[in-house]
């Protein structure tokens, strides 16, 4: 592909980026993936190339742009050399118009700055929206971390979680004879320390309530290996992912649970009362993880925001009722808005007397009755977290 082509096609994924942001479909990056799928005579280079670009128009928009032209208009409104190849020959986009503007440039929108925890900083925005590396979590049963720092040499300790492996961004590891052998899986650290805050333990019932595809439940059945872990959620694809990823560990201590919305009370009755620990990784803004989804900004609207709050809070409700007395309660989001995190675990703390809100970890900032982690102050994802026992 020519330069010149390279920006149009950027063009084109940034368009079926922009619908998908207001539609609600895949994420950029799946988007980038099936483009490439469709054109086959796109070399390894032209594909990054124009990732590149694509992400990079991504990040400079805050708010969800006309269309994908004027998106691209931004990053040649920094860069003449960008600029330079709208000539409209070849595979190249039109000349810029002189009546054409570009998007603007901006880290956050202010309805969502607004929204942040009053801990998260100007100064650390730009760190939420920098590349993520690739964190990797070592199987606590069947390796070491100093193993797999021998197998997997490029790799860094990471400073926080004793089991995390560090690489840079746009590593690959899935050929890697360690992953496939299921000693490391991929795993934010921010994640690794939410598996910490759970303290899981041989023996226990473990529910993890909003499972997904399985990355936590993965994560505590390493750590506890004669656990019965019950994993569920309501989107049953994520959930069927799960099966294969826990063979792959060889962890035969997961077993799932699909549940109906809004009928998951009824589906986990069995449990009432008998779980030693509920790990909620709620839905969430995905707001700390904008350094692997910077569209996420797009897809955030007050109305999202508000329906998403309020999931949390009927996941919290659905959890409580599981504890035996004396058990634990994890309480997870992806997210660094205030409502999400620590306003949100105020709420439980007002409707639930018998929760003894615990803080017993010094990681990332305290925040409310949990604690906060964030890329800027931590180099990892940017997460909530709180734990609670239940007394009686
Ligand atoms: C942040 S994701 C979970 C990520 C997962 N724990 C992991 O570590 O990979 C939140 C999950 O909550 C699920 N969810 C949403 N509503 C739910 C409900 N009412 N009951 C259970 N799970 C729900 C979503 O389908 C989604 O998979």
């Amino acid at each position: 592909m020519t330069p010149g082509a390279r920006i149009q096609a950027a063009i084109e994924i940034l368009d079926e980026v922009i619908a998908s942001a207001r539609d609600n479909g895949p994420p950029a990056d799946a988007i980038v993936r099936r483009y490439f799928k469709a054109r086959r005579y796109a070399g390894s280079k032209d594909r990054r190339a124009v990732r590149e670009l694509v992400f990079a128009a991504i990040r400079r928009s805050g708010s969800l742009p006309d269309n994908g032209r004027t998106a691209m208009l931004g990053l040649a409104a920094d860069d003449a050399e960008i600029a330079a190849l709208f000539t409209g020959e070849g595979h190249a986009p039109a000349a810029i118009g002189a009546e054409e503007s570009a998007a603007p440039r901006q880290l956050i929108p202010d309805a969502i700055a607004a929204e942040l925890s009053p801990l998260v900083s100007e100064a650390e925005w730009p760190a939420l929206l920098e590349r993520a590396p690739l964190d990797l979590r070592v199987h606590a049963t069947r390796t070491r971390r100093d193993a797999m720092l021998k197998a997997i040499p490029e790799a860094e300790p990471t400073p926080i979680s004793s089991l995390g492996l560090r690489l840079p961004a746009e590593s690959r590891i899935d050929s890697h004879p360690a992953y496939r052998d299921g000693l490391v899986e991929v795993q934010d650290e921010a994640s690794q320390i939410v598996i910490q805050a759970c303290q899981p333990e041989a023996g226990m019932l473990i529910v993890d309530l909003c499972a997904g595809a399985g990355g936590k439940s993965l994560a505590l059945a390493a750590q506890a290996p004669s656990a019965r872990i019950v994993a569920s959620d309501t989107n049953r694809a994520r959930l069927s992912q799960l099966p294969a990823r826990a063979e792959r560990a060889r962890s035969g201590n997961i077993e799932t649970r699909l549940l109906d919305m809004p009928r998951e009370a009824e589906q986990l009755a069995d449990l009432e009362v008998q779980a030693d620990l509920v790990l909620v990784d709620a839905p969430c803004s995905g707001s700390g993880t904008w350094r692997r989804n910077p569209e996420g900004r797009w897809r955030l609207t007050p109305e999202r925001l508000d329906r998403l709050v309020e999931t949390q809070g009927r996941l919290i409700d659905l959890a409580v009722p599981l504890l035996k007395p004396g058990a634990r309660l994890v309480y997870a989001v992806c997210s660094i808005l205030e409502k999400e995190g620590s306003g949100q675990i105020e709420q439980a703390a007002s409707r639930y007397s018998q929760l003894s809100w615990q803080d017993e970890m010094n990681v990332g900032r305290k925040a409310g009755k949990g604690r906060l982690l964030t890329p800027g102050h931590d180099g990892t994802d940017g997460f909530f977290f709180a734990a609670a026992r239940k007394t009686c």
